[in-house]
C-alpha cells in the first residue's frame, strides 16, 4: 500500500502519472458543474484578474461653490496585473465629492482612468497646490535613473535628476522605510534614500588616459566622484533588510530644498539604527523618524512587526538626536495631529513572534511626556474589540478635532475601521455591523474619509463619508463611489469553531478560532470538492476581503475554506502566546478540525478534499498530509517550511524559527545538538515516509525567507519514495511568488494538479 495515495485506490499510481494529455471525457461528465478544461480556466482567471486593488486614495482641497455649499476631488491609485505583459500597472482614478459641512450630496467618477507609468511615489504638499513626484525614467541607452519633479496645477515646474547628482544611491519607495513627505512650510522634501557608497573597482583595473578636455571637465567634479576608488571592498558583503528588501541596507534621510535644488543628508543619526518613515516636527523645526536596531546585523523586516525600533527627534540646527518612544520594544507609524500637539505611534512588546497586537502610544509635544491611548487585548473584550493589529497607520489618520484617530484592523476575520478617542481611550467601531467583509482607510481629510473595501465574493470598490462628533460615530452614512456587485453565485461566511477539550491549550483554554468559507452555488443537490487553506506567518490572518486565487476556485467549482488558526493576528494576544512552542500541532489540528466539522455538516464532497499552504502555510500542509494521509487529494505549496533545523541557518529570520519553536533567540548563541535536534523533531520532513498525497512544490529561487533549498528536501523524499511529485523552479520570483508571470503559471499549475487529482481519485 505504500505508492497508493488515495483511500480509494488499490493499485499504485503509475509515475507519469501527470504526463497524461488531457482529463477523460467521462471525468467531465461525471463532474458536470467543475470547469477542467485549461482553456476555460485561463479565461476565467483572466476575466477576474481585471479587477484592480486600491493603493492609495487622497483627497483634495475643498473649493467653495457660488451658491454655497463644497466639492473636493479625490484622486486614487489602483493595481491591475497586465497578463499580456505580464506585469503589475498602476492606474489611477479621479472622482468628485459635493458636500456641505458633514454630509455628501453627490459622489461619483470624473473622467476616465488612466495608466501612469514610471511613478513610483508621488505626494500633494499640504496646501494641495503643489505636488512632489519620484519617477523612474529609463533612457535610450537601457540606463535607469531617478528623478523628482515638482509639478504645480498646470506645469512641471522642477526636474531634479537625482541619479546624476549622486548624493545618495536609490531613493527608498518600499512600506517599510521609505517616504515623500512635504515639510508644513511647503519648501523642503524630506525622503529616505540609499546611503552614496564609495566607488570599488578591481586591483588591476588600468585608468583610462584623460583628453585634455576631460582633464578640464574633471576639475568640475563634485567632491564625492573625486574620493580615491576602494579596491579591497570590490566584494565585501553588504548586509540587507532581508525578504522584499534586498536592496536596502543603509538608509540615509535626505531632504531636498526645493528653491536652490540643494539635497543635504541628515546629520546626528545614532550609528546602531537604520532610520525611516520619516515626518517634519512641528514649525519644520526638526525631523522624527523610526529608527531600526541593525547591530548586531540586520534581521528580515518584512512581515516582521517586532523589530527593535525606537521613535527618534532630530533637531535640524543643531542636529542633536533625542529619544521620544521609551522602554518599548518596537514602534511604527508616528502621525502627527493636525494642531501638532500630539503625535501617535504603534508600539509593540518583546513578545518574539513575528506579529503581534500592538498598542497605540500618544505623545505630548508640549508636555514631552508618553501615554497609553489603547493597551494590548488579550482576549477580546465584552464589547468584542479585540486589539490593533495594523502594520502601518494610513498617512493621516486624525480627525480635524485633533483629539480622535481612525484605524483599520483585523478583528476577527474581518478588517474594521475603528475610532479611537485619545482622551478617554474609547474605541467605537464604524464597521461591524456592516456586510462588507474588509475596510481599509486611505485617507481622512477635515472629517471627510476615503475608504475601500471589498468581501470574498466582491471586488473593492471606494467609499466616502464623514466622520460624526464624537460619540455618534455609529451614524455614519457612506456613499459609493464605484458601484460593484458581487459576483453571482459566490457565498460566503465565517465559521466560528471552538477546539475539542482535548485539544484546548492549557494556559488558553478559551481560545476560539475561525474560518472563511466561500462556496459556489446554490445547488443542494451538488456538492463541491473542497480546498482547505491554512495561512502562512503563522502569526498572520485572513481577512474577509477579495482575492483573486480564491474567488478563481470558487468560480472553477470549488468550495474554499480559509483557516484562521489559534495563532493567527486579530483574535486577541493570548491567542498569539498560544501558538509559540506549539507549530506543528496545534495548528495542524485546528485546521483539520475545521476541515471535519465542514465535512460533517454536508455542504462539500468529502472525497474530494484537497490543500493549499505557502510557507508556514506549507509546513501546516506537509504535517497534515503526513498525519491524514488519505485524507487530502493533493496538495499544492509554495516555498514551504519542511525542516527547521536546516531553516536556522538559511533565513533571513532565524529568530522567528527559535522563536516559534519555543526557544529563546540569542544571536550570539551557536547551533547546539539539543536545539537542533528538538527543530527537527518538529519538522515536517521527519514524516516524509508516511507521505502518499501527490504534492505540487512551487519554489522561487530568490527567496530569502525560506530557501528553495526547503521545497527540494521535500521534493527528494517524495520522488525517491515514488510519490507523485512535481516541482516548479521560479528563477526571478522570491517568498511570495507574486510576479504576474509567475502568478499565472502557479494557478494554471495547481488548477490542474487538482483536476488530475480528482480525476484519479474518481477513477480508482
Ligand atoms: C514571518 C514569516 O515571513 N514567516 C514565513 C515563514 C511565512 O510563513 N510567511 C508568510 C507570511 C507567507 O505567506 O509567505
Amino acid at each position: 500500500m505504500s505508492k497508493c495515495w488515495c483511500r480509494l485506490s488499490t493499485a499504485p499510481l503509475p509515475l507519469d502519472w501527470w504526463e497524461r494529455p488531457t482529463v477523460s471525457p467521462a471525468f467531465h461528465r461525471r463532474v458536470k458543474k467543475m470547469i477542467t478544461d485549461s482553456e476555460e480556466i485561463a479565461g476565467i482567471y483572466q476575466e477576474i484578474s481585471k479587477f484592480p486593488t486600491p493603493l492609495k486614495g487622497c483627497i483634495g482641497p475643498q473649493a467653495t461653490l457660488k451658491h454655497g455649499g463644497k466639492y473636493c476631488n479625490i484622486y486614487s491609485e489602483w493595481s491591475q496585473r497586465d497578463l499580456e505583459r505580464a506585469e503589475w500597472m498602476k492606474l489611477c482614478r479621479e472622482y468628485v465629492v459635493f458636500c456641505d459641512e458633514n454630509s455628501i450630496a453627490y459622489a461619483g467618477p470624473s473622467g476616465r482612468c488612466t495608466e501612469l507609468r514610471g511613478e513610483l511615489m508621488n505626494r500633494d504638499s499640504p496646501s494641495g497646490t503643489r505636488k512632489a513626484v519620484l519617477r523612474r525614467h529609463t533612457n535610450n541607452k537601457g540606463e535607469e535613473k531617478q528623478y523628482l519633479e515638482i509639478w504645480s496645477k498646470t506645469s512641471k515646474d522642477k526636474c531634479i535628476n537625482l541619479t546624476v547628482l549622486d548624493k545618495h544611491g536609490k531613493v527608498y519607495e518600499d512600506d517599510q522605510f521609505g517616504c515623500l513627505v512635504w515639510s508644513h512650510s511647503e519648501t523642503h522634501i524630506l525622503y529616505v534614500a540609499e546611503k552614496k557608497r564609495p566607488k570599488v573597482q578591481s586591483f588591476f583595473k588600468t585608468k583610462p588616459e584623460l583628453s585634455i578636455e576631460e582633464k578640464d571637465d574633471s576639475t568640475n567634479d563634485t567632491e564625492n566622484d573625486q574620493k580615491p576608488v576602494k579596491q579591497a571592498d570590490q566584494f565585501l558583503y553588504l548586509e540587507d533588510w532581508g525578504e522584499g528588501l534586498v536592496n536596502q541596507s543603509t538608509p540615509v534621510l535626505c531632504v531636498l530644498d526645493i528653491e536652490t535644488g540643494n539635497i543635504s543628508e541628515l546629520q546626528g543619526i545614532p550609528e546602531h539604527v537604520s532610520p525611516g518613515q520619516a515626518i517634519w516636527a512641528p514649525t519644520d523645526n526638526g525631523i522624527i523618524f523610526v529608527g531600526w536596531w541593525h547591530i548586531p546585523w540586520r534581521l528580515g523586516l518584512k512581515y516582521c512587526t517586532n523589530r527593535k525600533s525606537v521613535l527618534y527627534y532630530v533637531d535640524l540646527k543643531g542636529n542633536e538626536c533625542s529619544q521620544i518612544s521609551s522602554g518599548v520594544h518596537t514602534v511604527r507609524s508616528p502621525r502627527l495631529s493636525l494642531d501638532q500637539h500630539y503625535l501617535i505611534y504603534l508600539e509593540g512588546s518583546d513578545v518574539g513572534t513575528h506579529h503581534q497586537c500592538h498598542s497605540l502610544s500618544l505623545y505630548n509635544l508640549d508636555k514631552k511626556v508618553t501615554s497609553t491611548v489603547v493597551k494590548v487585548v488579550d482576549y477580546p473584550t465584552v464589547d468584542g474589540f479585540t486589539g490593533i493589529y495594523c502594520s502601518d497607520l494610513a498617512l493621516n489618520c486624525w480627525a480635524r478635532d485633533s483629539q480622535r484617530v481612525v484605524i483599520d484592523t483585523a478583528q476577527r476575520s474581518r478588517k474594521d475601521l475603528i475610532v479611537i478617542n485619545i482622551a478617554t481611550g474609547i474605541v467605537t467601531s464604524l464597521t461591524t455591523d456592516s456586510e462588507v467583509g474588509s475596510w481599509m482607510l486611505l485617507d481622512i481629510q477635515q472629517d471627510l474619509m476615503v475608504v475601500s473595501c471589498s468581501s470574498p465574493n466582491c471586488p473593492p470598490t471606494l467609499k466616502v463619508g464623514f466622520l460624526p462628533a464624537a460619540g455618534q460615530e455609529e451614524r455614519i452614512t457612506w456613499v459609493t463611489l464605484d458601484e460593484t456587485e458581487p459576483l453571482s453565485r459566490i457565498e460566503w461566511k465565517i465559521l466560528t469553531f471552538t477546539p475539542p477539550p482535548e485539544q484546548t491549550h492549557p494556559n488558553f483554554p478559551d481560545l476560539q478560532f475561525e474560518s472563511i468559507l466561500l462556496i459556489p452555488g446554490k445547488n443542494k443537490n451538488i456538492k463541491p470538492p473542497l480546498i482547505v487553506i491554512p495561512h502562512g506567518g503563522p502569526n498572520s490572518i485572513f481577512v474577509a476581503s477579495w482575492m483573486l486565487l480564491h474567488i478563481v476556485f470558487c468560480k472553477l467549482g470549488y468550495a474554499v475554506l480559509l483557516v484562521n488558526y489559534r495563532g493567527s493576528s486579530g483574535f486577541g494576544q493570548d491567542s498569539i502566546r498560544s501558538l509559540t512552542g506549539n507549530i506543528g500541532i496545534q495548528d495542524v489540528k485546528d485546521v483539520q478540525y475545521a476541515a471535519e466539522n465542514l465535512l460533517k455538516e454536508g455542504v462539500v464532497d468529502s472525497q474530494k478534499v484537497l490543500l493549499i499552504g505557502g510557507s508556514h502555510g506549507g509546513f501546516i500542509g506537509c504535517h497534515l498530509i503526513s498525519q491524514y494521509p488519505g485524507f487530502y487529494k493533493a496538495f499544492a505549496t509554495r516555498n514551504p517550511v519542511i525542516n527547521l533545523a536546516s531553516k536556522l541557518g538559511t533565513t533571513d529570520i532565524p529568530d522567528h524559527t527559535m522563536v516559534q519553536a519555543g526557544f529563546d533567540f540569542v544571536p550570539d548563541q551557536l547551533p547546539t545538538p539539543s536545539v537542533l535536534t528538538a527543530l527537527l523533531s518538529k519538522s515536517p520532513i521527519t514524516n516524509a515516509a508516511r507521505v502518499t498525497t501527490p504534492v505540487l512544490i512551487l519554489l522561487g529561487e530568490k527567496d530569502k525567507r525560506v530557501n528553495p533549498s526547503q521545497g527540494l528536501e521535500l521534493y527528494r523524499a517524495l520522488k525517491v519514495r515514488d510519490v507523485p511529485v512535481r516541482l516548479l523552479w521560479y528563477p526571478d520570483d522570491s517568498h511570495s511568488l507574486s510576479k504576474v508571470g509567475t502568478e499565472v503559471d502557479v494557478f494554471m499549475n495547481i488548477a490542474l494538479w487538482f483536476n488530475f487529482a480528482l480525476d484519479i481519485t474518481k477513477a480508482a
